[in-house]
């Protein structure tokens, strides 16, 4: 295994009112090509905050982030956005899809940035990831005619689409029941077979079991706060 993500002593804080808060407490981690990497802990513990870090949405207070080797906070923001667009996929916990936009033009929506692709390459690329995800016969409905689970779907083929070396997920089934969470954790740890890389954060014990190590984070108490 090579190591993809590595994060070393980052922190981050924020002001609220007059006082800094302490969102994540120092951490270093290192992500490896292929794991599929779940984080734990209790509301308030800085999962979102350590994946807005990890994902090059956010900078760290303290320390530095590299993405195969290469500094996060050095790059400029076109820099940062390429690297997003071409390399990381994303997946929140509410689906965020354009609702004048028909399923298959949400799942092409990436390709509206970077360098461009062939209308025909993009076509067929969106067709079989969503065809992958079980959703052939919803391709011309528009994001308010799905079910939660469908559109969840939905939002892992947009996130696959440019063939990412990293998935990011925030609470990717929070919102899903039993069987449409299984669902999607099964997709995702499918792209863990094939070579692709995940964090997730999740609350939930049964997602959890897909992953192939777990951080659990222990939420700061103090500005000297843990974590494990
Ligand atoms: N923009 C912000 N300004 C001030 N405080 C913030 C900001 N973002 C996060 N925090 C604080 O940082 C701490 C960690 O937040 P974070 O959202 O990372 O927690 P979490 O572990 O993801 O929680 P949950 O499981 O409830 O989603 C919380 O106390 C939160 O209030």
């Amino acid at each position: 295994m090579s190591v993809l993500l590595e994060a070393v002593n980052i922190s981050r804080s924020f002001i609220s009112g007059d006082s800094p808060c302490l969102a994540l407490a120092p951490l270093s981690l290192v992500v490896e090509k292929g794991e599929f990497l779940v984080v734990t802990g209790r509301s308030g513990a800085g999962k979102s905050t350590l994946l807005h870090l990890l994902s090059g949405l956010d900078l760290p207070s303290q320390g530095e982030i590299f993405f195969k080797n290469r500094s996060l906070s050095r790059m400029n923001e076109m820099e940062i956005a390429r690297l997003r667009n071409s390399s990381f996929g994303f997946i929140f916990q509410t689906p965020h899809l354009l609702s004048d936009r028909t399923i298959l033009e949400n799942v092409a929506m990436p390709f509206s940035y970077g360098e461009p692709v062939a209308h025909g390459t993009v076509d067929k690329r969106c067709r079989e990831l969503l065809a992958y995800a079980g959703l052939e016969e919803l391709i011309h409905r528009f994001p308010g005619t799905l079910s939660g689970g469908e559109m969840q779907r939905v939002v892992f083929a947009r996130a696959l689409v440019r063939e990412p070396e990293i998935i990011f997920a925030d609470e990717p089934t929070g919102s899903l029941d039993g069987g449409n969470s299984r669902k999607i954790m099964e997709l995702l740890a499918r792209q863990v077979n094939k070579g692709c890389t995940v964090v997730m954060v999740s609350h939930d014990p049964e997602a959890g079991s897909f992953g192939t190590r777990t951080l659990h984070l222990e939420k700061v108490e103090s500005a000297e706060g843990v974590h494990s």
